[in-house]
């Protein structure tokens, strides 16, 4: 029976293990935290518990132009004790429900810290040593194949280090007791706008110090407008060009001090400034694991890593930081370890979503990195024409589609709307499988529906030979 070792019991780590307990390996997962990982104990989940909140919150308070009276701004608010009890009990019971999943299947799990530790370099198998939380060695374990799972933890600016009070990272905000009297949030990719969309709408005032001159550098850019409009409309500031030098708290809160000399203050800053692989103090390099300058794990497309027998999966290898990518690395290293056939990963077919208001999702082919003469179809719908948008009165948003002119495959799409995370499905779908603009167009949409943007798009896109 094959020995499957794995450190980090996040996406990465528990898929794999159920995969390796299918294919009736002997499994073992070392987790220092808890089953789930960051994803579920403080990351993914807890975020995205928060911003449900927040969302109702919105719906509130946005229904008075539906005719609901009563809901004025000043009568709704979050209580953020209960509703962060709430996020922290969800999140406690998913990793629960993980646990007893894996132990159903047959996986051993052990509590502690786990470390790369052969004697000799090379042979077949692998020991890993376990530590408990002094440092300890309490255990050492031998496995045929180690999964390297660690995750990635918040990255510290110096001069900014969190004190949990006032300067918070993301994980610290679950326990606050009172709402932020104004946020100033440093660093504007996907964590910080999301964090503040969400406390926007959840009331607290929000300030967002964007390093460049707009938010949301790597996504795309027309999705990255609406969301800055629909953040300002709403009351939130956006410092653009705002690189933070450090953060100090005041007799008040805190000074955000920015490299060109202006100051940012607010009640609490939340650091949202990247993350950083966890590999420190698992002997990789010693042991012939190839991790760029960054300290990610190198992996090849089957989740190999440049010694046999060791596989890495998820944050830790930096290739797109998504739950989803991590499960999906994580069940191809199993699959290829165990001798299933495999299909190396595809990026090009990851969809992944911002939770924002309005949420943004992209898959595919995005048009920041098209070159100017490249066989490329592009249509773009304003939400604002679509029915069933009306009704709901959402006005900001859209539904981007890209096709290859010569074949009329889809390739890539963004839908910047609420909800945005279920309804690009079908342009994953599209884009998985290599259907054509003319497949969505021929495809019933429900009527009204905001996914009726969808198949129009697939109309505006299809090809002259297709309507004959
Ligand atoms: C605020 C936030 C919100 C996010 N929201 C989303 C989202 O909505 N959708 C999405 O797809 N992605 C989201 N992500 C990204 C997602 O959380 C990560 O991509 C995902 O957690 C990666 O899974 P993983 O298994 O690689 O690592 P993790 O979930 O980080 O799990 C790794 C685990 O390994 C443990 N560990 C580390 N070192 C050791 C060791 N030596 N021994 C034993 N255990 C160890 C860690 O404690 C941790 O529990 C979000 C990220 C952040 C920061
Ligand atoms: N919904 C989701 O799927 C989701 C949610 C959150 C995070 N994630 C993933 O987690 C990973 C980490 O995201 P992230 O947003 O934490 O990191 P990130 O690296 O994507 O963004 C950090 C931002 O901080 C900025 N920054 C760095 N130093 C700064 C400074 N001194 N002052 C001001 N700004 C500064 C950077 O320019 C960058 O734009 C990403 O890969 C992201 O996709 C996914």
């Amino acid at each position: 029976m094959t020995r499957i070792v794995i450190i980090g019991g996040g996406p990465a780590g528990y898929e794999a293990a159920l995969v390796a307990a299918q294919l009736g390996a002997q499994v073992t997962v070392i987790e220092r935290d808890g089953m789930g990982g960051a994803s579920v104990l403080t990351d993914c989940v807890p975020s995205k518990a928060l911003i449900a909140s927040a969302e109702a919150m919105t719906a509130v308070r946005d229904s008075k132009v539906l005719g609901v009276q009563g809901a004025e701004p000043a009568g709704v608010g979050l209580d953020l004790v209960s509703v962060n009890h709430r996020v922290k009990g969800l999140a406690m019971a998913q990793s629960a429900d993980i646990h007893a999943r894996l132990e159903s299947e047959g996986v051993r799990i052990v509590k502690g810290s786990g470390r790369l530790a052969d004697d000799v370099p090379g042979l077949a198998a692998h020991e890993v040593e376990i530590l408990d939380a002094d440092g300890r060695v309490v255990d050492e374990i031998e496995g045929d194949v180690v999964l390297i799972a660690t995750g990635a933890d918040p990255r510290v600016l110096p001069g900014s280090e969190p004190d949990h009070e006032r300067i918070l990272d993301w994980r610290d905000v679950y326990d606050l007791e009172e709402m932020p009297e104004h946020l100033v949030v440093v660093g504007s990719g996907v964590t910080g706008a999301e964090f503040a969309s969400g406390y926007l709408e959840a009331g607290v005032p929000v300030t967002l110090v964007s390093s460049r001159d707009r938010v949301l550098p790597g996504e795309d850019a027309d999705a990255a407008e609406v969301l800055e409009e629909v953040f300002q409309s709403r009351g939130g500031r956006i410092t653009q060009k705002g690189r933070a030098a450090a953060v100090r708290r005041t007799e008040k809160g805190v000074l955000v001090e920015l490299t060109d000399g202006r100051t940012v203050e607010g009640s609490h800053a939340l650091m949202t400034v990247g993350t950083v692989p966890n590999t420190a103090g698992l002997n990789l390099e010693s042991h012939g694991v190839q991790v760029t300058e960054a300290g990610h794990v190198v992996v090849d497309r089957v989740s190999r890593t440049t010694v046999p027998g060791i596989y890495a999966a998820g944050d830790v290898t930096g290739v797109f930081q998504l739950a989803s990518v991590a499960a999906m690395q994580g069940r191809i290293a199993m699959w290829h370890a165990l001798g299933e056939a495999v299909a190396p990963i595809r990026l090009k077919t990851v969809a992944a979503n911002v939770f924002t208001h309005p949420e943004i999702a992209t898959v595919g082919v995005q048009e920041k990195s098209l070159a100017d003469d490249a066989d490329i179809d592009v249509v773009r719908l304003p939400l604002a024409t679509n029915a069933r948008a009306k009704m709901s009165d959402l006005r900001a948003g859209f539904v981007k589609l890209f096709t290859r002119r010569s074949t009329g495959v889809v390739v890539g799409g963004v839908v910047v709307a609420p909800g945005a995370s279920e309804l690009v499905l079908p342009i994953t779908l599209a884009v998985t499988k290599g259907l054509t603009a003319a497949d969505l167009a021929n495809t019933f949409s429900i009527y009204p529906s905001l996914s009726g943007s969808i198949t129009e798009a697939g109309r505006r896109l299809m090809g002259v030979d297709e309507l004959s």
